[in-house]
């Protein structure tokens, strides 16, 4: 019996054209401005030495750092440093309209029925968790982060990493096969069933004929029931 559900947003919730089409190119034009400017703030400085780290950069200046994070949005890394700061950045782009957090038409209602059903719903993406709220907070629905009782990012570990998913169930209090992860990426599926939890892959363009997972194309062929 399914208790909890745990999606995915980029290509899962939110279509992958508002994260590469119009998420991205907001951050990637608004970076250099925003570090030179927000330095010295403790978040910021935190997000920056935290790409120091990865990059094996420990003295490196604003410059460097700021050229690294440019190499890492166009690897589309899921860098903890990098994404703490685009959710930063976002933050401007959603309150002051620029855009809105794209959700499929079939989410709202089945995250909805599901909560209905006394199912707890949880978010797990590489966007930091104050990414996740934005997109879930100014929706294109409006603010739908009420339904939420929790939200993960990479701090739990990378999203194809099995300890990440034992980590999570062990959060959230659950057994690992009353939870269920749903996610367009088959790799982070596997290592999700690895760790014994119940899964399913969205299908929202393309075929893909490599996953293991049951697959379906939106979220209303989905019944927490029949899992
Ligand atoms: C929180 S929305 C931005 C998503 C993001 O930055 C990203 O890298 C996509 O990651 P996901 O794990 O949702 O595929
Ligand atoms: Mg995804």
């Amino acid at each position: 019996m399914i208790r909890a559900i745990v999606t995915d947003i980029e290509g899962t919730t939110s279509d992958i054209r508002f994260v590469h089409n119009v998420l991205f190119p907001y951050a990637r034009q608004h970076l250099a401005a925003f570090i030179r400017e927000n330095q010295d703030n403790a978040e910021v400085a935190a997000a920056l030495n935290a790409v120091r780290i990865e990059a094996e950069l420990p003295e490196a200046d604003l410059a460097t750092i700021t050229e690294i994070l440019f190499s890492f949005m166009d690897q589309d890394r899921k860098s903890t440093g990098l994404k703490a700061l685009q959710g930063m950045i976002w933050r401007a782009g959603y309150v002051n309209g620029s855009f809105t957090g794209h959700l499929y038409p079939d989410v709202l209602p089945a995250l909805k029925a599901w909560q209905q059903q006394g199912i707890k719903l949880y978010v797990y993406s590489s966007g930091s968790i104050a990414a996740q709220k934005l997109l879930f907070g100014y929706s294109d629905e409006g603010d739908i982060t009420g339904l939420f009782s929790g939200y993960f990012d990479t701090h739990v570990g990378a999203k194809r990493e099995v300890n990440a998913y034992h980590t999570i169930a062990a959060e959230i209090g659950l057994p690992a096969d009353q939870l269920l992860f749903l996610s367009d990426i088959y790799q982070e599926l596997d290592a999700a069933a690895e760790a014994g939890w119940q899964t399913l892959q969205l299908i929202r363009g393309d075929a893909d004929n490599q996953s293991r997972h049951r697959q379906v194309n939106n979220f209303s062929q989905i019944n927490p029931e029949s899992i």
